[in-house]
Order: structure tokens, then sequence, then C-alpha cells
């Protein structure tokens, strides 16, 4: 279980009143999908990186399965993001763009070579295996974003907007694969304004309002 208790923020500005101040608490079991809404500006994205540990809070705990993350660094908590811009690296090609998800120091052995094929079949993208990521589409870049975090196989999966001006089937295909990593017990948080995605993947939602989740 994911629990988020009391995890507070306040970015310092001179404005006082302008932002809130955040205070999170929630909890997600293993092959729960929680949605999290929320108007532009209120607070999702400070969510997520606070949870991913790329910022630090002021105060609360946040565990999974009852051990501290706070006190871990972004790489040892077991978290995968997938974030809005995508975070590929422009000079790989996509199948190791991919297999960063597999080998971070990129030496793929035969067996996570053709897992990274296959990926890409499921994907849609059987044929781009050797494309760079500026000759792809932003759909087909979000695509290879999430397949990365996908087979990463972390615990806790962070997803921000992921499905965004996909086409139906290619939305449809990787609901299911989401669904699967669910079904082997992973986490999911899905930061979406998309009903779609929400009623396909979430078991419970929640709205971000004035700093709180409710
Ligand atoms: N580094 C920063 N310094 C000061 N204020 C910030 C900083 N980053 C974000 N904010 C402010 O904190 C609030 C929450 O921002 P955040 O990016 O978390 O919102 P969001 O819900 O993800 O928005 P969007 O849907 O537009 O991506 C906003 O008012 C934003 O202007």
């Amino acid at each position: 279980m994911l629990r988020c208790d009391d995890v507070s923020f306040h970015y310092e500005r001179c404005d006082p009143g302008e932002i809130p101040d955040f205070r999170f608490s929630f909890g997600l079991a293993p092959g729960e999908c929680l949605a999290v809404e929320g108007p532009s500006g209120a607070g999702k994205s400070t969510l997520l990186a606070l949870l991913a540990g790329f910022l630090e809070p002021g105060g609360g705990r946040l565990t999974w399965q009852g051990r501290d993350l706070l006190s871990l660094p972004p790489w040892e908590r077991g978290i995968t993001t997938v974030f809005q811009d995508h975070n590929l690296f422009d000079h790989l090609p996509v199948w190791l763009n991919v297999g960063l998800g597999l080998a971070s120091d990129m030496k793929l052995s035969r067996g996570q070579r053709s897992r990274v094929r296959e990926g890409l079949a499921e994907v849609g993208l059987a044929g781009l295996h050797d494309r760079m990521p500026d000759e792809l589409s932003g759909g087909q870049r979000q695509r290879v974003a999430l397949l990365r975090a996908l087979l990463r196989g972390a615990p806790l999966l962070l997803l921000d907007e992921p499905f965004t001006g996909l086409d139906d089937a290619t939305r449809r295909g990787l609901w299911d694969l989401v669904r699967r990593q669910m079904s082997a017990g992973v986490a999911v948080l899905l930061v979406s304004h998309d009903r779609d995605d929400i009623e396909a993947l979430a078991d419970r939602r929640c709205r971000l309002e004035a700093g709180r989740l409710v």
C-alpha cells in the first residue's frame, strides 16, 4: 500500500495567497488506480514531483508497503513517472529509448531486445524501431515513453495525462497494457481530465482543490 499522510509543500512566492499550501493525504493499494483531476495550476504536477522525489516536502509521511520513501532518492523509490513532455533521449533511437526501461546501461541481452521489439509491436510502433525521437509524431513519442515506463516494472506508476491526443484504437491498446500492469499488482496514479481514460482505468477518483485532495 502507498500511504501519503499530510505530505506538505509550499512554493516560496512574494505574493502570499496566490499559490495554496499543499497538503496531500491518500492511500493507494497494489493493483489499484486512483485518478486525480483538477484545473490547470491546481497542483497535480507538484503532487507527482513530491511522490517521485523531485521536490522535498515540508513535512508528512510517505510509505510503500510500510517502507519510508521520503528518505530515498527518486531512483530508489520504485516509482516510474511518465511526464507530459515524454522525456525521451533525442540522441537515442526508439528501440534504445524503450530499452532503457529494461537495462539502464543500454547493454540489452537478446531476450531484452526481443521484449522491446514485442512491446513496440503491441503499441503499434513496430516499423519505427530505428527512428530517432525527432522523427516521431507527438502521439508516437508518447507511446515510446509509456512503453519504456511499463517495461521498467516498478511497483508504482505515475501517469501525467498519458493518453492525450491519441486515436481511440491506440488509446484502447494502451489502456489494456496499463490494466495488465495493474493485474500484476502495479499501483497507478493517473492524472487526467479525460472522462474515458478515468472510466477505463480508475477504481477511485479525487479532485485537487485549494491544495487538498478531495
Ligand atoms: N517552481 C515553482 N515556483 C513557484 N510556483 C510554482 C512552481 N511550479 C509551479 N508553481 C505554481 O504552483 C501551482 C501548482 O502548479 P502545478 O504545475 O503543480 O499545477 P498543475 O495542476 O500540474 O497544472 P497543469 O494542469 O497546468 O499542468 C501553480 O499555481 C504554479 O504556478
